[in-house]
């Protein structure tokens, strides 16, 4: 393969991000993120529009002070007033300072937002242009609405503010209506159509109205531009724009048939986009390309067994790769016997096969009732199903009535000692009417020391596990009990104190 040609990574989650509704920042916050974003490696940070606030001015301002490595830029309108209120936040980043100026370029922009003849606008961009050279050498120029703009006139805007001194022109899809192949012959129509375009960067700004923001941004890499403008879990005004983590993970899974790079340090990637949601409250889809919680979690059974023989079955990268410490085999009612197992050897238990089957079969049927089985679900399921004493008592079925107007009444059968049993008891409440009936059917003394109850999981679909102690004859037991409903786990719990007991005792008297 011939030789990769380097990306530059200009992030614009400081600005464009922070267009997002809902995403303001404050000076603190940004500068959080911009230090995130050292980190990451970007090699631009847009960290704002200095005319648009005193605040945006002063996080400008700081962040250039501050960040030591990348390239600083602020955005401005094409006039002489935005220029200079940036230039004045940005000079504190010396050379790595960066002027970027715009101005639409597009008819239905042009005619109707700005009112301007298009040679007036030409005219503004240069002017523009040349007024941040007084300041800087490292100007940026847009083109905004680019994709919607007639190709000569862009191509005359991008070659007049070159000869003017923009050292990277940006090639906007401001709206995010372009496609990939289209975009591609945009850019491409730029390289051979402007007589002086190898005197600056070309570069791409991409929203994702139609959610190709990564694909035209990739598309344009390959007519030619040197730089990607991208944002941190693609936030940005509407849909937002092209996502950093996206974009540069593509670029590094499909270098075999990229030939670019970039010097993104990929390992903070997740970081960095957890910081984000933490800073702006915006949280990221659970299905959301690399970042997501479920990027790197399987649940289908098949999916699960492939990855446990080799991860690459069914992942293209790995979560290492993002910073993430492993990926997820998420048991629920998809799952397999495969991930099961391991799960299990995971949290400690070596069961046998039998074990394993009738544990399986439970944890099938609380999947069915609950949408994700965690480590205590497990726990649980074991601690119930499979490591049990000899059983005096049984339950066999239970039926409990109460409310704010019937008197709680629990019916319950068991079977005691190899015979059923089955009696209908009130009681002051649902669980003191089952504890009371379980004590009848089995002529229990066992004083009830303590009885707590809590969800294992959250949500109101999750098991409840029970505790229960009991005293007698001066000996302790503990006893617990998992079901999705909390009376039955009450009742099992007190069951299997109740056979502790039992066994207790009886080995006391084998004993004596
Ligand atoms: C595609 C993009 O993302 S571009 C960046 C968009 N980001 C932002 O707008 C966020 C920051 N913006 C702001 O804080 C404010 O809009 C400001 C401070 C820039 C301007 O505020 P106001 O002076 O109150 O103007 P307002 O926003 O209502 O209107 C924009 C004005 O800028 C003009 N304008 C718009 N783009 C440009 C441009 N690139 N160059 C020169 N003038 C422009 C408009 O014609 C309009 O001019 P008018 O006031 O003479 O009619
Ligand atoms: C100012 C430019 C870069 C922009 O944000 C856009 O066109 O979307």
């Amino acid at each position: 393969m011939s030789e990769k040609r380097r990306i530059i990574i200009f992030d614009t989650t400081l600005r464009d991000g922070e267009q997002s509704p809902g995403a303001s920042m404050n000076i603190d916050e940004k500068l959080r993120v911009a230090h995130q974003l050292e980190k990451l490696n970007v090699d631009v940070i847009e960290a704002g529009f200095p005319i648009a606030s005193d605040g945006d001015f002063e996080a400008v301002k700081k962040i250039a002070q501050t960040i030591k490595k990348p390239q600083i830029a602020g955005l401005c309108r094409a006039n002489f007033k935005d220029i200079d209120r940036a230039w004045e936040a940005l000079e504190h980043a010396g050379e790595r300072g960066r002027i970027h100026t715009f101005i639409a370029t597009s008819d239905i922009h042009m005619e109707r937002k700005l009112q301007m003849p298009p040679e007036k606008v030409l005219e503004t961009a240069v002017r523009a242009v040349e007024h941040a050279k007084k300041y800087t050498d490292n100007i940026e120029f847009s083109c905004e609405d680019a994709v919607r703009t007639r190709l000569p006139f862009l191509a005359q805007v991008v070659e007049a503010v070159i000869d003017a001194g923009a050292t990277t022109v940006n090639i906007p899809d401001t709206v995010g209506y372009a496609i990939p192949h289209e975009f591609y012959e945009i850019i491409k129509y730029l390289r051979d159509n402007v007589r002086n375009i190898d005197r600056a960067i070309i570069s791409v700004h991409c929203h994702n109205d139609l959610g190709l923001a990564v694909a035209n941004s990739l598309a344009a890499l390959r007519a030619g531009a040197g730089q990607i403008e991208c944002t941190i879990n693609g936030i940005g005004e509407r849909a937002g724009n092209c996502s950093l983590e996206e974009v540069v993970m593509a670029l590094r899974t499909r270098h075999d048939i990229m030939p670019y790079t970039t010097d993104v340090v990929t390992e903070h990637i997740y970081a960095s986009s957890r910081l984000l949601s933490t800073v702006t409250g915006i949280s990221v889809q659970p299905n959301k390309a690399i970042v997501g919680a479920n990027a790197f979690a399987h649940e289908a059974g098949i999916h699960q067994h492939g990855v446990l023989m080799d991860k690459e079955t069914y992942e293209i990268m790995t979560p290492e790769s993002i910073g993430l410490n492993k990926n997820k085999l998420v048991l629920g009612k998809h799952s397999g016997r495969h991930a099961f197992v391991a799960r299990l050897k995971e949290l400690g238990y070596d069961l046998d096969k039998d074990d394993i089957e009738r544990a399986f079969v439970r944890f099938k049927t609380l999947a069915d009732a609950k949408k994700e089985i965690f480590d205590e679900d497990i726990d649980a399921i074991v601690a119930d199903e499979i490591i049990r004493i000899d059983e005096r008592y049984k339950l066999l079925q239970m039926n409990v009535t109460s409310g704010s107007f019937a008197a709680p009444t629990a019916t319950v059968q068991m079977e005691v000692d190899g015979q059923i049993r089955k009696i209908a008891v009130l009681g002051a409440g649902p669980v003191d009417a089952t504890f009371k009936a379980i004590r009848e059917l089995t002529g229990s003394q066992a004083k009830l020391e303590q009885y707590a109850v809590g969800a294992i999981t959250g949500g109101t679909d999750a098991q409840g596990e029970c505790t229960v102690r009991l005293r007698e004859d001066g000996r302790e037991v503990i006893g617990q009990g998992a079901d999705e409903d909390i009376i039955v786990a009450s009742a099992k719990a007190y069951i299997n104190a109740l056979n502790k007991m039992a066994s207790v005792m009886e080995r006391r008297r084998v004993s004596i």
